[in-house]
């Protein structure tokens, strides 16, 4: 991939401060980091974790360190193939400068002739997504805990002008005491400005994307409670047979609430105030915080023990 020299050296120094500040990783003397490249001799390879459109995910122990991450190598075919480098390069980006406890850490990348190499913070605990399908929908505890840390992860982002765009269960993976990680940045972008790109999937697009309208940090308020919905009740509120039936149904926010599972009324207000068409007008991540759904559901450590 044609990541560009002067990338590569920010990357590389990022990388190696990354190594210097999380407290679990031996200290290397700065001169030496500053000047290190990774290659895959610096990891023992274990056992695979996934496998993704571009390539596979492995667990892997840092050899110096003992530090267990997890390695996604994607081939560069592939990547080029889909012309998907500048999302690739913009992930690596965005998500290597980002430091919080509910965003899965992205602690440096490498390159071979072949293949792209990202070392990723290791989430024990897997997809989400697989959860979801095994309980069929969460508890309301559960989902509280988890809507308001991905609520704090989401101040956190769009205090840096950071908005991800593509909030769904699949980019969602636990850590080892049950804490969500926000784990993919591809759609992410780093903004000052209202954009109109259309991104994402489907089911979790605001009004404002599908009709390709300017859009801000907003749009994550919204996917937000699209995700709170399904975590509630093993579906997304919009869904439909048809693309052309679940673009109508958003756009009009056709918000139905069937009658099972019971939900709580706090719940559904929750939901309600966040999917409202008038991206000003969805409550605000700092006052969803203080709702008394997540004050009194959520879990204040923002781990889900199950
Ligand atoms: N940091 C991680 N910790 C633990 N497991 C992981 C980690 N990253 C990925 N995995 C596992 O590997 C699988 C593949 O991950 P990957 O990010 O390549 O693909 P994906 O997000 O599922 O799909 P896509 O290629 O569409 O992005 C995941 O579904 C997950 O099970």
């Amino acid at each position: 991939m044609g990541i560009s020299t002067e990338t590569q050296q920010n990357l590389s120094r990022r990388s190696s401060l990354a190594r210097v500040d999380c407290a679990s990783w031996k200290i290397r003397a700065a001169s030496e980091a500053a000047q290190k490249r990774w290659t895959t001799s610096d990891f023992d390879i274990g056992k695979p974790l996934g496998r993704g459109k571009f390539g596979h995910v492995y667990l892997a122990r840092e050899k110096r360190s003992n530090h267990i991450v997890a390695l996604k190598v994607l081939f560069k075919t592939q990547l080029q193939q889909s012309q998907v480098e500048h999302q690739l390069r913009r992930e690596v980006e965005i998500q290597s400068h980002l430091r919080h406890p509910n965003i899965l850490r992205l602690y440096g990348y490498f390159y071979d002739q072949k293949r792209v190499y990202l070392i990723l913070e290791y989430a024990a605990r897997g997809e989400l997504y697989k959860e979801l399908q095994k309980c069929k929908y969460f508890s309301e505890r559960r989902a509280a805990t988890y809507v308001a840390s991905l609520a704090r992860a989401l101040i956190y982002c769009h205090g840096k002008h950071v908005i991800h765009r593509d909030i769904k269960p699949e980019n969602l993976l636990i850590g080892a005491q049950g804490e969500l990680k926000i784990a993919d940045f591809g759609w992410s972008v780093h903004t000052f400005n209202r954009r109109r790109t259309m991104c994402g999937t489907l089911d979790y697009l605001p009004p404002e994307m599908v009709e390709s309208l300017e859009h801000d940090a907003s749009v994550d308020i919204w996917s937000l409670g699209i995700l709170c919905y399904e975590f509630l009740y093993g579906v997304p509120p919009f869904e439909a047979r048809e693309h052309s039936e679940t673009y109508k149904r958003i756009v009009q926010v056709d918000l139905k609430f069937p009658p099972t599972p019971i939900v709580s009324s706090y719940a559904k207000d929750l939901i309600s105030q966040m999917l409202v068409k008038e991206s000003t007008q969805r409550l605000a991540l700092h006052k969803l915080l203080e709702h008394p759904w997540i004050v009194q559901n959520a879990d204040p450590s923002g781990l889900y023990r199950g």
